[in-house]
């Protein structure tokens, strides 16, 4: 069984509750949705077909326990979930990169699922599959990435509403060069939100390029 692979790379998580970890990173090709703010629109094309045993021994080679899986969207390529469950049979401890507008009720229970809940200003908020708020465990954590003050208030509102922040961590990221990090730690630090405010650690250790 082959999965269309754009990349296959080593490096320190940026993201996620994971952050600064050395990780595989299996990066997956093509997305259906087209986020403003994408910085990864390089994968929504090319690749390769890759075995889904050839891809286990590539992650081997660099002997990390730490593998995410993401694009594009994971999800898309429905035979994702082989590849999630036998990384999980293998013994490493794997999270999912996942843009919401796919159904995660079938992803393997031991994968940690990272749910990125696209926001209004994303232009995506249309394809929110809402119903995969319902389907999360507490090792999962659920993803705001935002792109302006009016998408900080909607993020805000979104989680008192569906009371995310009891069912998993929350992240609220900024969108790299768009919203100022010193303004979104105020923002939550001001309304005392129970929330992880992250920035992507890779991109302060070696900028905006695929790789990293
Ligand atoms: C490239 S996406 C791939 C996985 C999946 N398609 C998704 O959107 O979650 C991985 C993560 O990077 C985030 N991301 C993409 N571009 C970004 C940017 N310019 N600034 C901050 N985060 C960004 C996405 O929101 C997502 O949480
Ligand atoms: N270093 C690093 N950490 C990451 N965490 C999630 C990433 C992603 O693109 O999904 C990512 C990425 O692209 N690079
Ligand atoms: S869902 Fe993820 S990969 Fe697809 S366009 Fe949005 S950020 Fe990029
Ligand atoms: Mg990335």
């Amino acid at each position: 069984m082959k999965l269309k692979v754009h990349e296959i790379f080593y490096s320190i998580q940026g993201e996620s509750s994971r952050v600064g970890l050395p990780t595989v990173f299996v990066r997956l090709t093509g997305c259906p949705m087209r986020c403003v703010y994408c910085d990864t629109a390089y994968a929504f094309s090319g690749g390769s077909n890759i075995e889904i045993a050839d891809i286990l021994a590539k992650v081997a080679e660099f002997g990390t326990k730490y593998v995410t899986v993401t694009g594009g969207e994971p999800l898309a390529q429905k035979d994702c979930h082989f590849l999630l469950k036998d990384l999980c049979d293998a013994g490493y401890s794997v999270s999912l990169e996942t843009g919401g507008a796919i159904d995660i009720s079938p992803v393997d229970k031991r994968v940690s699922v990272i749910l990125d809940v696209k926001t209004p200003d994303s232009g995506e908020l249309k394809n929110n599959v809402w119903s995969n708020l319902d389907h999360l465990k507490s090792s999962d954590e659920v993803k705001f990435v935002l792109c302006s003050r009016e998408d900080y208030q909607w993020a805000r509102d979104l989680l008192s509403t569906h009371k995310i922040a009891e069912k998993c961590p929350v992240l609220f990221s900024p969108v790299y060069s768009q919203v100022s990090p010193t303004d979104l730690a105020e923002w939550v630090l001001a309304d005392k939100l129970p929330v992880r405010m992250q920035v992507q650690l890779h991109k302060i250790l070696w900028g905006e390029k695929p790789g990293v």
